[in-house]
């Protein structure tokens, strides 16, 4: 390995993910020996201008981890050079600068320039059959746009050369996930349809879209967030076990799960899914302005999603799969809820049953990194009837390390650009997983363009609309984080 090239390396992207991830990366001692890192863009720029930017971007983000000799090493193998990645003769410096040996390109652009960028980087000899590229989502907008980018990636790369990101993969507790899952026997008999209820996905964001308005008021939240992160949370939850940690093993189980969903009908839309954008309200204590007001005009993006989803298969048939995403909410929280279904038949008469409820696992993401089980229990004590608590137990990571400082958490990038470098693309998105994921979100879009499904409004700073809760106490259920 020979490089790293940053297309976009003076971007947002770069500046707040990607450099401090390297950074980490190369403190920890997990840099390839002898890579360069290349930032490439349009602005015209020194190599020692571009240093500054990252040394401020790294420090930071660093707290108490910078380390002066970390971040000697990193500066040695950081370059700069201004470019046009969308031209070919453009491009012809920068292979010339990363010299032999194979070369990685991240695409930290707009996705709106991909396909002219991996064109003009195969006629500069930037898409060798050793040379690797990374894509951020997201990768078109409907399963058409996706598959005209996707097939100019194509032209260029094969796809073990190709690395879709989804930064949800790099996150410790969704690999946890894949640990807990399937390094335990003792879930596995319980993880379908006769033990388990339902389940809940929540990705709840405190942060309007302010400035990203033109970006997002074109995609929404279905596209922004469920189509990509969501669904692959759901996938990972879903997915029967791989024979193998092999990344096509992996992938193949997650594709079989999204050819399960059901499609979303124009007849069912409003039954099983809840479009919302916010309004003016208060989040954390501040006053903020509704979506139209940012955007400055009127707009039919909803900012909010919820859905249920149906997963037809053994495994889960009648197992409700309820996800919500949205901006503007109360708290920054992404979970999984595991609701068990409770005891067949209770021998704790009702006034004796305490805070009894159905046993739940809670798949914490953010702001906490955990995962808990809730058990029953007996209240300790000398009541004439035997009463009954709740307790959430941990299964956190950092469990067994008593007294131990808790290792960093990193961020979700550092893994994956780690397995990019190393081409392990287990935790990277495959194109036939990309388009089922496309193929299912397009059926919403089109359900509610049939149905004339519109946002409803809701206040900043709470759950969505009430349709939302209404989604779950229609099936006799409620979401967790409000219930
Ligand atoms: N920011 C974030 O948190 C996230 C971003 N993403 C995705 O990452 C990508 C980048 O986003 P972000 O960093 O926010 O965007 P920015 O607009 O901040 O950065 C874009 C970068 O691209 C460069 N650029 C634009 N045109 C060209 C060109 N023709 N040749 C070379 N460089 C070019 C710009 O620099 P210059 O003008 O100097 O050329 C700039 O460095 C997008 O796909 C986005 O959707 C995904 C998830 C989160
Ligand atoms: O991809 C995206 O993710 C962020 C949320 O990421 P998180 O790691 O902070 O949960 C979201 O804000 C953004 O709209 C979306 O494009």
């Amino acid at each position: 390995m020979t490089a790293l090239v940053l297309f976009g390396g003076g971007g947002d992207l770069a500046m707040r993910m990607l450099l401090p991830s390297l950074y980490f990366l190369e403190h920890d001692g997990l840099l390839p020996e002898g890579l360069k890192i290349i930032g490439a863009a349009r602005s015209e720029e020194t190599r020692e201008e571009y240093i500054a930017k990252v040394r401020a971007a790294v420090q930071g983000k660093a707290d108490g981890h910078w380390s002066d000799d970390a971040w000697a090493k990193m500066e040695a193998r950081l370059d700069y050079l201004a470019v046009d990645a969308t031209s070919a003769e453009s491009l012809k410096p920068l292979r010339d600068k990363v010299g032999d040996g194979s070369v990685t390109s991240f695409l930290a652009v707009s996705p709106s320039l991909y396909a002219r960028i991996v064109t003009a980087m195969r006629a500069a000899g930037l898409a060798e059959p050793e040379d690797r590229v990374v894509l951020e989502k997201p990768v078109g907008r409907d399963l058409d746009s996706f598959r005209a980018i996707d097939d100019a990636v194509a032209d260029a790369f094969g796809e073990h050369q190709v690395f879709r990101i989804d930064h949800y993969l790099g996150k410790e507790t969704v690999q946890n996930l894949i640990a807990l899952r399937f390094g335990n026997t003792i879930f596995e008999p319980l993880w379908n349809n006769l033990s388990i209820d339902h389940v809940q996905i929540t990705v709840g964001e405190t942060v309007g879209v302010g400035d990203r308005w033109p970006y997002y008021d074109e995609y929404g939240a279905l596209r922004d967030m469920l189509q990509n992160h969501m669904l692959q949370l759901l996938c990972l939850v879903a997915m029967e076990p791989p024979s193998d940690l092999d990344p096509d093993s992996v992938r193949n189980e997650k594709v079989k799960v999204l050819r399960s969903l059901r499609p979303v009908t124009p007849d069912e839309v409003e039954r099983v899914t809840v479009r919302g954008q916010y309004v003016s309200g208060t989040v954390e204590g501040a006053r903020v302005k509704g979506y139209d007001e940012e955007r400055g005009a009127d707009s039919d993006t909803e900012t909010f999603v919820a859905i249920r989803a149906d997963i037809d298969n053994w495994r889960w048939a009648g197992v409700p799969f309820f996800m919500r995403t949205g901006k503007r909410l109360p708290e920054k929280r992404t979970e999984i809820v595991i609701q068990f279904k409770p005891v067949p038949h209770s021998i704790f008469d009702r006034d004796s049953r305490g805070e009894a409820r159905a046993n739940r696992m809670v798949i914490e993401l953010q702001p906490e990194e955990d995962i808990s089980l809730t058990v029953m229990n007996k209240r300790p004590g000398l009541d004439q009837k035997m009463q009954l608590q709740r307790i959430d137990m941990s299964l956190s990571w950092g469990v067994g390390q008593k007294g131990a400082e808790p290792p960093r958490r990193r961020i979700a990038y550092e893994r994956l650009l780690l397995d990019a470098l190393n081409g392990d693309s287990t935790l990277f998105v495959r194109r036939d997983e990309a388009e089922k994921a496309w193929e299912w979100v397009d059926g919403v879009s089109a359900s509610w363009a049939e149905g004339k499904v519109k946002p409803m409004p809701y206040r900043a700073g709470t759950w969505g609309p009430d349709a939302a809760d209404l989604l779950l106490a229609r099936t006799g259920r409620e979401w967790k984080t409000n219930g």
